[in-house]
């Protein structure tokens, strides 16, 4: 089958500028001449523009609510029209807020599909929950049937319908969760892979475990959504809210190759590279180069030739 790639420069989920410039950072890291090389075609749907609202006051502390919203609506369009289209979609953030408009768009095409969150962060805060209040650190609180009596009406996501269980949800390399976070994920039993998990089993238990949690039954699309920062800060910097003591690049590399040879990758996001806080240009590409390379393993690159 065929790869779609679609850029999404959006960074309204949260308060540094720059993460707008990732896809550019990730394709000028050399991603469509990697994909190139791998042996399915790959058609490259440029970026999305994003409409800036004027007025978008906040909706109690969270910033752009509507903004962010119409945003995650023009994604999901997208994403649905590029997998309906039979394409493996890998979209390019961007903040972890498009997440939102990813999975949505994706769960309109296949309803039965998996999400598998690598991150630091388990981005499931409420807006009442939220230290923040910045959207990209509740994407998953959206998505999930189980909270909807504990959202509230945001302005911009009333076309949001939550389509997710949390059984059908596993997070790899969580190692900075908020304390409501932690309260929802215990509340709703979501299995989850901190890096301490990672460290007492090693990642290639989490990854059987994980496949096991959520194949076993029946076999079903993944959707992979990928934070750069669950990457340690020293592979990947330049990225919004970096944690201390995160994924090596072997490990990074061994969960995108596992889900590979499952065969059931459908859609991957990959989003927070933002080029604008590198504190050098070896940073950024670092940064960048690591996504090319996450991406391109997800995709069946392999380390032996
Ligand atoms: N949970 C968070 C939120 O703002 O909701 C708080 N956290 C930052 C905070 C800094 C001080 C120590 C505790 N953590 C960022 C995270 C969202 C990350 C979004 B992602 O897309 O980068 O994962
Ligand atoms: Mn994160
Ligand atoms: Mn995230």
């Amino acid at each position: 089958h065929s790869v779609a790639v679609l850029g999404a420069p959006f960074s309204k989920g949260q308060k540094r500028g720059g993460v707008e410039n990732g896809p550019k950072a990730i394709r000028d890291a050399g991603l469509i001449e990697r994909l190139s090389h791998l042996d399915y075609p790959v058609h490259d749907f440029g970026d999305l523009s994003f409409q800036h609202l004027e007025k978008d006051e906040p909706y109690m502390h969270v910033p752009f609510p509507r903004t962010v919203g119409r945003a995650n609506k023009l994604l999901s369009g997208a994403v649905s029209n590029a997998v309906g289209a039979g394409h493996t979609t890998i979209m390019l953030g961007g903040d972890h807020s498009l997440a939102i408009g990813s999975v949505e768009g994706h769960a309109k095409q296949r309803p039965d599909l998996c999400l598998i969150w690598v991150d630091a962060h388990a981005d499931i805060n409420t807006p009442f929950t939220s230290p923040s209040g910045n959207l990209h650190g509740q994407s998953v609180a959206f998505m999930l049937k189980e909270l909807q009596n504990k959202m509230p009406e945001l302005p911009g996501f009333s076309w949001v319908k939550p389509f997710l269980s949390a059984k059908d949800l596993v997070y790899i390399g969580l190692r900075d969760v908020d304390p409501g976070e932690y309260d929802i994920l215990k509340d709703l039993g979501v299995q989850y892979f901190t890096m301490r998990d990672i460290d007492r089993l090693g990642i290639q238990r989490v990854m059987e475990v994980t496949f096991d949690h959520l194949l076993s039954r029946k076999q079903r699309p993944i959707h992979l959504s990928f934070d750069i920062d669950a990457m340690d800060p020293s592979l990947a910097p330049a990225t919004g809210t970096p944690v201390n003591g995160g994924l090596t690049y072997r490990e990074g590399i061994w969960i995108t190759e596992e889900i590979h040879n499952t065969g059931l990758l459908s859609v991957m996001d990959l989003v927070e590279v933002n080029p604008d806080l590198g504190a050098s240009r070896e940073a950024v590409e670092s940064t960048a180069s690591m996504a090319v390379d996450v991406i391109a393993s997800a995709l069946g690159q392999t380390r032996e030739g």
